[in-house]
């Protein structure tokens, strides 16, 4: 999975009778990926992404997400161009659902990050935040402090199939991390928010392009770098590695210069990072019914991150040399 909703053949040919993309070579449903249904589209023209977006994804944000994937290619960034119909638009509707063409990108996304890796993504992050600069529009971040009591409150009670600890675990935290998120005073912009190795591609060890940006928002810089912390530089046993952190920060600083705060702010906001996958996670695996085609994420893997968090005095326990 993820394919949800499944497109006719007769749907699919009139849906692209809109566009000058050519004639159908191939369509077939993606199995990667959780959030939306995707397919890869061969057509004479091209190779493109038919996304249909499903329900996580706010039919308002549309514009937002396409604009800014606009924005940001024409800011050098490789990430996927929407691609617009004849009549120029390039949000429609298909099988009921709103859905966009994007361009393929080439790469492979890599399982287990080398250092090298690391280091690449950070720089790509650092350009990520620059190249966001000037784009009008915003996104608040639904998915930040203020939207994590709600999520925990919709698993309280329900918790314990996962981990009987979990309950108190997270109210604990929240009570750490309200008030600390509320007195950081950080730089903002355009942030990805789930920069994750299943969104990074790689040709070799040079990083080819960025995907995914359906959680992007307006939000601190830092909080995108804790988040890329938490998704690249644990390793399988959920040891926290020093020197895939310090590859990674020492990279985006080198690209995108930290200000004081933002290095003072990184073990807050590593475990709010850590809590916002945490809760996610936790009410998809909750919610989601028995025998559904869905890898459902584990929720205690970020638990365990967030324990490694909570005991990281500064952000030298990342690998952060100044
Ligand atoms: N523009 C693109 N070029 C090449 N492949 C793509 C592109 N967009 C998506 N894919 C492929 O489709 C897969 C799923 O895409 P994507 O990560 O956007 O889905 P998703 O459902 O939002 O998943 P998640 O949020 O879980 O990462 C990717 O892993 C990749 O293989
Ligand atoms: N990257 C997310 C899933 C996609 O939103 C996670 O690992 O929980």
């Amino acid at each position: 999975m993820a394919v949800y909703t499944e497109v006719p053949y007769d749907e699919l040919a009139a849906f692209l009778r809109a566009y000058d993309i050519g004639d159908v070579v191939s369509f077939k449903g993606i199995a990667e990926g959780v959030e939306n249904s995707n397919y890869l589209l061969d057509a004479t023209r091209g190779r493109f992404i038919l996304t249909l977006y499903e329900k996580r994804v706010n039919r308002d944000d549309l514009p937002f997400f396409l604009g800014l994937l606009e924005h940001l290619s024409a800011n050098g960034l490789t990430c996927p161009q929407p691609v617009a119909a004849r009549d120029g638009l390039a949000l429609r509707e298909l099988c009921g659902r709103p859905a966009a063409l994007v361009t393929f990108l080439e790469g492979v996304s890599v399982r287990r990050p080398t250092a090298r890796h690391c280091a690449a993504l950070g720089t790509a992050l650092a350009r990520l935040h620059e190249a966001g600069r000037g784009f009008p529009l915003k996104r608040p971040n639904a998915l930040s402090v203020e939207g994590w009591r709600p999520m925990a409150e919709a698993a309280r009670g329900r918790s314990q199939a996962v981990a009987p600890e979990l309950d108190a675990a997270i109210a604990a935290e929240l009570d750490f991390l309200e008030p600390a998120f509320a007195a950081l005073d950080l730089p903002q912009g355009v942030i990805h928010a789930d920069l994750f190795p299943n969104n990074v591609f790689f040709l070799g060890d040079e990083l080819s392009g960025l995907i995914d940006f359906y959680f992007a928002c307006d939000d601190a810089f830092a909080y995108d770098v804790a988040i890329c912390l938490n998704a690249w530089c644990f390793e399988a046993d959920q040891s926290f590695n020093v020197t895939k952190g310090q590859a990674l920060l020492s990279a985006y600083h080198a690209a995108r210069p930290f200000l004081p705060q933002e290095i003072a702010a990184l073990p807050t906001l590593a475990r709010g990072a850590a809590i916002r996958f945490l809760l996610t996670r936790l009410v998809d695996w909750l919610d989601t019914p028995p025998g559904a085609l869905v890898k459902k994420l584990d929720p205690l893997e970020y638990l365990k991150k967030l324990r490694f968090h909570q005991s990281a005095a500064d952000a030298s326990a990342f690998g952060w040399r100044p």
